[in-house]
This record gives structure tokens, sequence and C-alpha cells, in this order.
């Protein structure tokens, strides 16, 4: 129950003079039920590595499979896939077009070949699942906050119920409330359903606080894969590569650095806050 990718290599316009290799040689193994960072600076390869995960994109080079099946065989069914895999793009909110929002959500079940009275409960599960407010069902989508426009996105998504759900820069645009907002609704989410979560994200600080593994992307490589703990013990490569640790790494680096006795791999405020209280109490 994964999604394995082996080798994976993907040029955009090959043979012609604007090819552009974007993935080289990418090989990852995503379980069932895990949440999943994929960091890396503009270009790296993030937004075509996720495209491949839902077959939006075929590699050039490589395999992947999905529970065990190469989707790339002949036969296979990629409106299956696509529905299990779920995928969110980056201002989601662009893609709203319906009368209201519950008509919006219905959508993808409608495509499912749902009843109608499947589709609007179907609807109304994933809208509750995400905090959607009911007296605002009726609304259009276009007249709702940056951050409502987005849960209804992303509820349009979670009414086809898939198993797993990747999400482009899901914070992108939004104030720092709003990015908090989305980001703990995802995560409950993830709680409630028990689905698989790939979180594309430019901010450490994002990342370290929700996944329980992140995959570093540089130059259509993969860099570094593990858990945050692991990755950021990396911090000095990381800047390297033009990223940076969050901020809590530096901060216990330099608290060490200046003979405090403090464990250096906090990777989020409050782990940071207590090993530090730690040090101070004893
Ligand atoms: N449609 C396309 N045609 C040609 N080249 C492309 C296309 N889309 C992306 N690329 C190139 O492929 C490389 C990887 O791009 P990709 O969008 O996957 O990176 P990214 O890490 O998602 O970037 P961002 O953080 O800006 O979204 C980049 O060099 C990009 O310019």
């Amino acid at each position: 129950m994964s999604i394995k990718l082996e080798h994976i290599s993907y040029k955009y316009s090959p043979g012609t003079a604007y090819e552009k290799a974007a993935l080289d040689d990418v090989s990852l193994e995503i379980p069932q039920g895990s949440f999943v960072g994929i960091i890396g600076h503009t270009g790296s390869g993030k937004s075509t590595l996720i495209q491949h995960m839902n077959g939006l994109l075929k590699a050039t080079e490589g395999a992947l499979y999905y529970e065990g099946e190469n989707i790339y065989q002949v036969g296979y069914n990629m409106k299956k896939l696509r529905t299990q895999v779920g995928l969110v793009f980056q201002y989601p909110e662009h893609q709203l077009f319906e009368v209201d929002v519950l008509t919006d959500v219905c959508f993808g079940p409608k495509n499912q070949g749902l009843s109608p009275e499947e589709c609007e409960a179907r609807a109304r599960e994933a809208l509750e699942l995400v905090g959607f407010p009911e007296s605002a069902y009726k609304d259009s989508p276009f007249e709702l906050s940056g951050g409502q426009k987005r849960r209804v996105a992303i509820a349009g998504i979670l009414a086809m119920k898939p198993r797993v759900m990747i999400l482009d820069e899901p914070t992108a645009g939004l104030d720092p409330k709003g990015r908090d907002d989305i980001l703990d609704q995802i995560a409950e989410l993830k709680e409630k359903t028990g689905m698989t979560v790939v979180l594309v994200s430019h901010s450490m600080e994002d990342v370290a606080k929700y996944v329980d593994r992140l995959v570093v992307m540089d130059h259509g490589k993969k860099a570094f894969d593990g858990t945050p703990k692991e990755v950021f013990a990396h911090y000095k490569e990381l800047e390297e590569i033009g990223l940076a640790a969050p901020q809590v790494t530096y901060i216990m680096h330099a608290l060490a650095e200046h003979g405090m006795n403090v464990k250096t791999d906090a990777t989020t405020i409050e782990e940071a806050a207590t090993e530090i209280m730690r040090s101070i109490h004893g």
C-alpha cells in the first residue's frame, strides 16, 4: 500500500530546443498513512514530482507503482488512480467555478458517477471535515475569504474520498493566521481519515511542525530524505543548496556554542522551549 517511484527522470519538451530536465533519477517510497513534506527551492522539481504521483505527467524514464501495480503498464486504470490520489494545485481557488459552495464540492463525486444524493452527502461530509460553516454552503465561492476558498477547494478533492492527498503549497498567499489554520486542518484531516498526505512547501517551519518525513529536492534530484530531525541535522549542507533549517535549529546551535547544555535537534518552537527549560531547571 504505497506509492513507489523507481529511478524516475522527466524532461519537458524532449528532443526540442526547449528540452528541460526537471527530474533526474528520483527513487522514493511513500507508505500509506505517512505525512511527507517535499521542500526545495524554486525550480527544484517539486511540482513536476508530485504530478507524477497521480499520473498527470508520465516519466521519461523509470517506473511508478501504486499499491504494487506499475501505472505505466498497458491498460492500467488511470482514472481510478486519479480519484485515489487527489492533487490540490497551488492556488486551487482559481479552479472554483460553480454557483455555490455545495455544488462546487459536488463536482468531483458527480464525475465519479455517484447519484445526486450521494454527491451531496459526500460534499457535506467533506465541507464539515475542513471546518467550513454550513450557513455558507449556498454562498458563491467567489465571495469567500482566501482561506475559506482554499477550504472549499480542498473539500472538492476530499469529496472524492482519496487515499492520498497531495497539496502543492497549500498556504501560498495566505496570512500567518490563515496559514496555521489550513495546516492544522490538514493535520486533523489526516488524523481523522488515515489518508497519506504529501505537502509541498517552501516553509521549513511548516514542514518541521507537521510532517513525519521530509524529502529535499535540489536541481531535480533527491538531496535528503528522512525525519525532519535527520534532515535538519544537515543544516549547513541545506544552506549550500539555498535552503535553511527552521530558525530554532540555529538558536539551539548558538546556545550550545555559547556553553548552554542543550540538545541541538529541536525542530519546533515547542520542542526548543522544553529543552531550554530542562537545561535551566535541570
Ligand atoms: N511546462 C514546463 N515546460 C518547460 N519547463 C518546465 C515546465 N514546468 C516546469 N519546468 C521547469 O522544470 C524545472 C522544475 O520545475 P518545477 O515547477 O517542478 O519546480 P518547483 O520546485 O515546483 O518550483 P516552484 O517552487 O517554483 O513551484 C524548472 O527548471 C522549471 O523551469
